[in-house]
């Protein structure tokens, strides 16, 4: 009878590697620090949960069709999965080619605002769980006071925001003030670095932190 040999119990000679000598160059997707790790050392250079899932929200405000202000919210359960996203949007049905994308139109009925749905309200909508109580939700400005309203009502704990710049309008200060009454935290986030740049040629380049792979061929 063939004796089978699992991947894992392969050839020493064929797929390991001389994990005390050798290194590999690890260049960041941002291109802006390089360090050298051995392979038997866990990377450190990942990112923390906050800076993921604020730019997993930053990521998500890409879909956004609004010309000016693209929002991206992210939904994370308290054991750290992500559980609904959204963005600034028109309803289903709503056509986002034919309704209004302007603000400054002398007509309400000709700007946006009475129709965009906000990232935070299509977020909780967009869940893939039960509900989102108890979670925590990543957004880059500081919800508006309608959001404000349907985070607490959904039983999202905690907010995560980057940028308080509104902070003077009545909306803020309202959401403030509703956040406070009803127990829902609220703590603003200092990414770790500037900016996160996706490289998809990455995949394809020779500087890897994977030993190649093994030659299948020799398993028997
Ligand atoms: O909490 C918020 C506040 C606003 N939005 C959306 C609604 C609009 O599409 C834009 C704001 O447009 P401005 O031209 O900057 O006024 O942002 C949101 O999704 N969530």
């Amino acid at each position: 009878m063939e004796h089978q040999i699992n991947a894992d119990e392969s050839e020493p000679e064929i797929c390991s590697i001389n994990e005390t000598t050798q290194c590999y160059d690890n260049v960041t997707a941002d291109n802006t620090s390089i360090e050298t790790e051995t392979l038997n050392e866990k990377r450190k250079n990942y990112l923390s949960w906050d800076d993921f899932f604020m730019a997993t929200a930053f990521l998500v405000a890409k879909r956004s069709k609004d010309p000016v202000t693209q929002v991206g919210a992210c939904i994370v359960s308290p054991d750290k999965k992500i559980v609904g996203t959204g963005y600034n949007g028109m309803p289903i049905g709503c056509n986002d080619d034919n309704f209004p994308w302007g603000k400054n139109n002398p007509s309400k009925l000709e700007n946006k605002y009475f129709y965009v749905c906000h990232a935070e309200m299509n977020a909780v909508l967009n869940k893939n769980s039960m509900d989102v109580r108890n979670c925590t939700i990543y957004v880059a400005l500081f919800p508006c006071n309608e959001c404000a309203k349907i985070i607490i009502q959904s039983g999202i704990k905690e907010v995560v925001y980057l940028s308080d710049k509104y902070s003077f309008k009545p909306e803020m200060v309202a959401s403030k003030r509703m956040f406070k009454a009803s127990g829902v935290s609220f703590r603003q986030h200092t990414p770790s670095k500037q900016q996160l740049v996706l490289d998809f040629s990455e995949v394809n380049s020779n500087m890897t932190q994977m030993p190649s792979t093994p030659d299948k061929s020799n398993y028997k």
